[in-house]
């Protein structure tokens, strides 16, 4: 470890370790689930770390907000009632809270120390919360979806830390069915899985289990996070039936409604003319990616 430096070491990316300038350290706790870290880095403002993972800094997070919540709700008209699993930065809420459209947003963070740390030492995230129509249940997300009457969302969204702690049931299939159930028909959701460089393997396995479960669009959509190992994170993006979703050509365009703005500033990197990063699959690996 070099002093003032701080490296990004896990078993889910052996031999590899991107690592950050630290000018100074801002928090450090130990939750129920986890533990939490907050440093000031030098070129990428306030980043914060849990089990010694980073999960967003302020100077990219808006490539992995933006992505995560614009793909899925731009691809379906008139989005009502969203859910978001995890994110507990506040990050998701506050991209969803641009839809004029979203009537309700309940969001289900497992750790309460990452709600309130975020809120703390990134406003501009946490801003979130601060949208009349969220509800924050503090809890699993697991439990929640399974409590969840059938059909009760039009978007989910799972902002998940990596299938190692906390995040580990939110990779696997019942879990996928439990989102399937949750959704309208037509419903879509998006959650974060992983590196193509890194996890083919979760990935396909994520992909196989979700062409059983949707029987809408199945894609896998990635962006570039600097800060994220291997500096690129995708997305499973699926709805439970219907016609393919385009989402190249999103139905339902961010900028055609730009009231958002003032309150929750500019988009930073999504937007709908940009095409973004789509792979297909073609078994039993990645065939092609169309991007920009
Ligand atoms: N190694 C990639 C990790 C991706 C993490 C995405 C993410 N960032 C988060 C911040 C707070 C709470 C949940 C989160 N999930």
């Amino acid at each position: 470890v070099i002093p003032g430096w701080f490296s990004e070491i896990s078993p889910l990316w052996p031999g590899e370790a991107h690592s950050l300038k630290v000018e100074k350290l801002l928090f450090q706790g130990k939750s129920d689930y986890q533990n939490v870290l907050v440093f000031q880095s030098s070129t990428y403002g306030k980043v914060l770390v849990l089990d010694g993972v980073i999960q967003l800094t302020e100077r990219d997070e808006c490539a992995y907000q933006e992505m995560i919540t614009h793909l899925p709700l731009c691809s379906i008209l008139n989005p009502k009632k969203v859910l978001v699993i995890g994110g507990g930065d506040g990050g998701v809420l506050r991209e969803v809270a641009r839809h004029s459209s979203v009537e309700k947003i309940d969001i289900c963070e497992i750790d309460k120390m990452v709600v309130d740390v975020s809120k703390q030492f990134f406003p501009s995230v946490a801003l979130g919360f601060q949208d009349p129509r969220v509800t924050l249940h503090i809890g699993d997300g697991v439990a929640f979806l399974n409590a969840v009457p059938k059909g009760t969302y039009d978007a989910i969204i799972v902002d998940s830390s990596d299938p190692i702690g906390p995040a580990q049931e939110l990779f696997e299939k019942p879990f996928f069915e439990s989102l399937a159930k949750a959704l309208r028909p037509g419903g879509v959701m998006c959650t974060q899985a992983e590196s193509i460089w890194l996890h083919m393997q979760i990935i396909e396995n994520i992909v196989a289990n979700c062409r059983q479960i949707f029987k809408g669009s199945v894609n896998y959509a990635w962006t570039s996070v600097p800060t994220y190992p291997s500096g690129v994170i995708g997305f499973m993006l699926c709805s439970t039936e219907g016609p393919a979703v385009d989402f190249k050509h999103p139905i339902n365009p961010i900028d055609a409604d730009d009231s958002h703005v003032k309150t929750k500033g500019p988009l930073k990197f999504y937007n709908s003319e940009v095409r973004h990063c789509i792979s297909w699959f073609l078994y039993p690996t990645l065939c092609h990616s169309s991007c920009f």
